[in-house]
C-alpha cells in the first residue's frame, strides 16, 4: 500500500495538519495516512502536553476522517524520535508498503539539519506541501537538494520499489500553528482552526492553561 506519514509534535494537532494531508492522500492517491505524533521532538525545547494527550488527540482525528490512522511507534521509544531511525523500524516492520513522508515547508527547509537525513532518501519518499511564511528561494542549499531528487512531473505514479523522490504538492495554504493556538488557548480564546472533537479533549482536560505551559514529555 501507498502510506503517508505525517509526523509532528502536534501540540496541538490542527487544520493546518489535516486539511494538507487529506488533499495530499487524494493528489498522490495514498491508501492511507498515518498521523505519527513523536515522542521527544528533535529540533523542539520539549513539549507542554503529554505524549499520552498528544497520541489521545491525534487519534481522535484519526476517528473522524476515512483512511486516517494513529501510529505510535515514536511513542514507544525512549530517545530523541529521529525520523531515520523511525522510517528504518517501519520499513522492517512493514516490508510491503511504500512510505511517503509528509512536511511543511518550514520543516524541508531545515532537513539539511535532521539527523543522518541523506538516509531519509534509501527509506521513503518525501512530500512538501506549502506553509504561509516559509518560501524556498533559488539559493537556499535545500532549492539543490530538490533539483536532484524532485519526482518527474511532480505526483507521477513511481514504482512500488521506488524511493527517493521529493513531490512538491500544491495544497491549500492554511495560516495555523500549534503555537498560535496555544496563545490563543492561553488567552482564554476558543480557537476555530481545531476540530471540535481536540477541542472538547483539551476543555476536557484542562489543556493548555497558563499554568500547565512548560515541558511535559
Ligand atoms: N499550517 C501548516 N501548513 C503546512 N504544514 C504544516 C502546518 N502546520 C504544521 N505543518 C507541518 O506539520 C508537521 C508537524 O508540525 P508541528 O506539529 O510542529 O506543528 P506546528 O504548528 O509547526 O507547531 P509549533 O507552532 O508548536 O512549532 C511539520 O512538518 C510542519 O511543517
Ligand atoms: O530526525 C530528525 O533529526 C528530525 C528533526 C526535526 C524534526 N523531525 C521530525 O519531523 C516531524 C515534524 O517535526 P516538528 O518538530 O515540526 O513537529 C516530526 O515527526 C519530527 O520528529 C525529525
Amino acid at each position: 500500500m501507498k502510506i503517508g506519514i505525517l509526523g509532528g509534535t502536534f501540540d496541538p494537532i490542527h487544520f493546518g495538519h489535516i486539511r494538507p494531508a487529506q488533499e495530499i492522500k487524494q493528489q498522490l492517491q495514498l491508501d492511507e495516512v498515518w498521523l505519527m505524533p513523536n515522542h521527544i521532538p528533535p529540533h523542539k525545547q520539549g513539549t507542554h502536553v503529554t505524549t499520552q494527550d498528544r497520541l489521545a488527540m491525534a487519534e481522535l482525528v484519526c476517528n473522524e476522517l476515512p483512511g486516517f490512522v494513529l501510529c505510535d511507534i515514536e511513542a514507544k521509544r525512549d530517545t530523541p524520535s529521529y525520523t531515520v531511525q523511525t522510517l528504518s523500524q517501519l520499513r522492517q516492520l512493514y516490508p510491503e508498503h511504500q512510505f511517503y513522508f509528509i512536511m511543511g515547508m518550514d520543516s524541508f527547509l531545515s532537513l539539511n539539519k535532521w539527523y543522518q537525513w541523506q538516509q531519509l532518501f534509501g527509506l521513503c519518499h518525501i512530500v512538501v506541501c506549502k506553509r504561509p511564511g516559509w518560501e524556498l528561494t533559488d539559493n537556499d542549499p535545500i532549492h539543490a537538494l530538490l533539483k536532484m531528487y524532485i519526482a518527474p512531473q511532480n505526483g507521477a505514479s513511481t514504482s512500488p520499489a521506488e524511493v527517493g523522490k521529493i513531490f512538491m504538492l500544491n495544497v491549500t495554504e492554511e495560516d495555523i500553528s500549534s503555537t498560535a493556538i496555544r496563545q490563543q488557548l492561553q488567552q482564554g480564546e476558543i480557537p476555530v482552526s481545531l476540530p471540535t472533537t481536540v477541542q472538547a479533549y483539551i476543555q476536557d482536560n484542562q489543556l493548555y492553561l497558563p499554568d500547565t505551559a512548560s515541558n511535559s514529555q
